[in-house]
């Protein structure tokens, strides 16, 4: 049994919050217990979050925290299977998915921000005066302050240095709260942090459940200067209200309900091999997943019995197992969400091409499966088709023209990413414009350059992260006017 400790101003504390157990999906075991964040010790990572950035982290010169950066980075890798058995342990993900996912670019997320920080410029404006003179505008960036980092259980690691390291680059200090479903990798961090010499109190984490706890405790903090949140749009629209009060900034990476789409021109095979990834990969706990497919209607059948075969092809089992390609969901409440999505399906007569249940598991009979589930047929109002169900499951839907299915893609209050699968570029370029999403992928999907800008429209948040984007909510620019 491992004890989940907070790390405070490089110590591991104790929280004075109720315990609570933590599971190993794939069996259902009590494998830890995480030590809960009351409000003493928000106060106090807070506090230390503070004092570090008016302590040696504040005045330390960029190239400085640069090389920190880059060894926090290799400090990961070289317990690239501690990461690893941390994050298979907390989310039952297959080994497959962790080690070529997860920790690799839970580590490289610091060496691109590193890279981020030493190139970045700023702007300067020359301009005349009345007086016949001149003068020079140039801006400057500053730390935001403290940032509180509010992530989620789908990829834990990957998720929350995607926010550290451009905050720690910016010379921002942090508090973390990792979901209470996966409490083990931001906690090994902190052993990383301090080996690496990152000064006390730049990186705090405080484990605990979300309202009412250390969650609320953290985004309701009046020393956070800014909350970057990763999680469901309702938890979303908590976190602004409590961001209000002191009028603090927020980045919002939310839910969504993303329209995958596919041309009866398209490479057939390529695109059941990204459309499958984008369906069921993680278990289809990918915010970017595809849980709405539009099928141009002369290639429907063949495609939907193509990626109905997909589904039947995955292998569940020991996350450990290098062959194991299915893992379980996060949690018993959310295989309970997820299949009363497919109860709902069932109810509303959706013809179901794959799945629909719940494997059966030998040995693993307390885990929390479910089958990867392909249906068609139902109406594009049915709670399936409209509701984020974050499962190992999609819907399939025909259409005829072009300007039908982005009408049929756009028709929800989301607006994450789209996979668009087609060989006419017209087409290609034309639909990936007329989608109203923060993310297009053409003839591909999670395909990620990190300098890009990463983030969603309408329900599904608010801003960008990626590359020069993450800037823009880790620093304050300051313009500065000489009179020459
Ligand atoms: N847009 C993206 O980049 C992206 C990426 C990954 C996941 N997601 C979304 O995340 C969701 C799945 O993750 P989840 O179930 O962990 O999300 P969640 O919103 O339930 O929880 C996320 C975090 O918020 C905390 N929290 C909950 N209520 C809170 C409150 N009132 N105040 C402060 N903190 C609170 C939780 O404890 C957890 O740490 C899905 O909706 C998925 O689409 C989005
Ligand atoms: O589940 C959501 C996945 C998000 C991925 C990223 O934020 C990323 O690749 O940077």
């Amino acid at each position: 049994m491992t004890t989940y400790l907070n790390f405070i101003d490089g110590q591991f504390v104790k929280g004075s919050a109720q315990p609570f157990a933590n599971h190993f999906p794939t069996t259902g075991e009590v494998i830890g217990e995480v030590s809960a964040a009351g409000r003493a010790e928000v106060d106090a990572a807070v506090g230390a979050a503070r004092a570090a950035l008016k302590g040696p982290w504040g005045r330390m010169p960029v190239a400085e925290r640069v090389a920190l950066l880059r060894k926090l980075a290799d400090g990961i890798n070289a317990r690239f299977d501690e990461f690893l058995a941390a994050e298979i342990r907390d989310t039952g993900k297959p080994r497959a998915i962790a080690s070529h996912i997860d920790i690799p670019r839970g580590a490289a997320n610091f060496n691109v921000f590193a890279d981020q920080i030493l190139t970045a410029s700023t702007e300067t404006f020359e301009m005349a005066t009345p007086d016949g003179g001149g003068a020079l505008n140039y801006a400057l960036r500053s730390p935001r302050g403290v940032i509180g980092v509010v992530c989620p259980w789908n990829l834990p690691l990957l998720l929350m240095t995607w926010k550290v390291a451009p905050a720690l680059a910016c010379g921002n200090t942090v508090v973390v709260k990792p979901s209470e479903e996966t409490p083990a990798t931001a906690t090994l961090l902190g052993e990383v942090m301090n080996a690496v010499g990152i000064p006390p109190g730049v990186y705090n984490v405080v484990h605990g459940l979300g309202p009412d706890a250390a969650g609320e405790f953290l985004t309701s903090h009046p020393g956070v200067d800014g909350i970057t949140f990763t999680g469901e749009t309702r938890t979303g629209e908590a976190i602004m209200r409590a961001a209000a009060r002191g009028v603090r900034p927020v980045s919002l990476e939310l839910g969504g309900k993303n329209a995958g789409i596919v041309f009866d021109d398209a490479d057939l095979d390529a695109a059941l091999e990204g459309i499958g990834r984008a369906c069921f990969a993680n278990t289809g706990q990918v915010c970017l997943g595809t849980e709405r497919v539009y099928v141009q209607r002369g290639i429907f059948d063949r495609f939907a019995e193509g990626l109905a075969e997909k589904a039947r092809g995955y292998r569940f089992g020991d996350p450990f197992d290098p062959a194991t390609t299915m893992g379980t969901v996060i949690s018993a409440e959310h295989r309970d969400k997820v299949l009363s999505y497919y109860t709902k399906a069932r109810d509303a007569g959706a013809t179901i091409l794959a799945g629909g249940g719940v494997p059966e598991m030998q040995g693993y009979e307390n885990g929390y499966w479910v089958e990867p589930t392909v249906w068609t047929g139902l109406p594009e109002d049915s709670a399936v088709v409209r509701e984020e169900i974050f499962g190992p499951c999609t819907h399939l839907t025909p259409f005829d023209s072009e300007d039908e299915v982005t009408a049929l893609a756009n028709d929800t209050p989301y607006g994450l990413a789209t996979s668009i699968w087609t060989t006419n570029l017209g087409r290609a370029h034309r639909t990936a414009k007329a989608v109203d999403v923060g993310i297009s992928w053409i003839n591909s999907w999670f395909l990620r350059d990190l300098r890009t800008a990463f983030g969603g429209s309408k329900a599904s948040g608010i801003g960008r992260e990626g590359g020069v984007h993450s800037l823009e909510f880790y620093t304050e620019l300051r313009n500065v006017c000489v009179k020459l």
